[in-house]
């Protein structure tokens, strides 16, 4: 028998997830049946849709769901032998039983954990993982970003942000950036080669933003939502393309009480503007040629990751509310 700890997610949260809003439990896991496997967690994600999804996706209580890699344990699945890496969405637990055959929904999804070779294999799930694909299809699907375009990036210092800035500038756009630290600036400008990066919480952002792009934005890869989101918005060019990949600045807030926003149909209409919101898992069945294209720019050099690592099963609950607190920057991920 292994012995087994899971956070579950006892009631719907209000504003900022409280510590009591979750349980860990301890329970005993049963002998793995044919075609299950045993994986024992070493890297868990903490992602700001864990609290976006709490408030509507699933009935209280639930096992706090995320993305983690595993090594395989025991098995009776021969497509995962003892020794396997697997990333599944098994969430923030230790040890877990899976099973692939039934793996035909997101919340059930497993598979092998692709090489990593010299790299940690927490990369299967940040740049090689869910932010990889979300940056990777959202920018190149859903923007198209030509060379020579301005690309905007906000939450550019986070998990995706920071993967997003890099592909555009492989893809030869001028990438502008905004951030919530200096820190954060400094890191974009001048180790991941942004054009501009700003802090949002301490810069006038219809000024800068005129001035780091006196020619108008032509993709805006949104993160965060909001004011900020309104002012790029109206700074685009005719057939701008607008990537709507989260809303972060209002995941703590009462949804009945959002504010009302800026009209934003006169810059779409008069700048014949795309805005379209899009999951990751859309491209599921390709994310494989993500990963193939962000492992290669990985090792080139071209594409740099960075990781904000919390250390111990006791700490999820912190780096989850230090994420949502913009601690981290890159991916923020706790090790097990
Ligand atoms: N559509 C999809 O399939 C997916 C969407 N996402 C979305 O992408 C976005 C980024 O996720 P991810 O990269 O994992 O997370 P990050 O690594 O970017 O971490 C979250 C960051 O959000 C920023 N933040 C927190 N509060 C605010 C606020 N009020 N206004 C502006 N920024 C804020 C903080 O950075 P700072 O210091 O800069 O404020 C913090 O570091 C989220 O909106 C998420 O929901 C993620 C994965 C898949
Ligand atoms: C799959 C993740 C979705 C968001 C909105 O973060």
């Amino acid at each position: 028998m292994v012995k087994a700890r899971k956070y579950v997610v006892k009631r719907y949260f209000e504003g900022v997830p409280k510590r009591d809003d979750f349980e860990i439990i301890e329970y005993e896991l049963p002998p793995i049946q044919n075609g299950e496997i045993l994986v024992k967690a070493e890297w868990v994600s903490v992602d700001p849709y864990l609290r976006a999804y709490n408030n509507f996706r699933f009935p209280v209580p639930y096992d706090q769901f995320s993305y983690q890699v595993g090594l395989v344990e025991d098995s009776k699945d021969p497509r995962f032998p003892v020794g396997t890496r697997v990333v599944s969405h098994k969430g923030w637990c230790d040890y877990s039983v899976m099973n692939a055959n039934v793996s035909n929904s997101p919340a059930e999804i497993i598979y092998k954990l692709p090489d990593m070779k010299d790299f940690s294999n927490s990369l299967g799930i940040g740049a090689v993982g869910l932010p990889g694909a979300t940056a990777y299809f959202g920018l190149l699907e859903i923007c198209q970003p030509k060379a020579g375009e301005t690309v905007v990036v906000t939450g550019a210092a986070g998990a995706v942000g920071s993967l997003v800035g890099q592909i555009a500038k492989i893809k030869g756009c001028r990438v502008i950036g905004f951030a919530g630290s200096d820190d954060k600036v400094n890191w974009l400008e001048k180790d991941l080669g942004f054009d501009k990066a700003f802090n949002y919480k301490t810069v006038d952002v219809q000024k800068v933003l005129k001035k780091a792009a006196p020619k108008g934005v032509d993709c805006y890869f949104d993160n965060v939502g909001g004011e900020i989101s309104s002012i790029i918005i109206g700074q685009m060019n005719d057939f701008g393309r607008v990537a709507v990949c989260g809303s972060i600045s209002s995941y703590n807030d009462d949804f009945a009480k959002l504010p009302k926003a800026t009209i934003l149909q006169i810059p779409l209409v008069m700048k014949q503007l795309k805005i379209e919101g899009f999951l990751a898992p859309r491209w599921r069945d390709r994310w494989s040629e993500a990963f193939s294209d962000l492992y290669k720019w990985i090792k080139s050099g071209d594409l740099k990751t960075r990781e904000h690592v919390t250390e111990g099963f006791d700490k999820l609950y912190d780096a989850f509310i230090g994420m949502l607190n913009g601690e981290n920057i890159g991916k923020a991920l706790v090790k097990i």
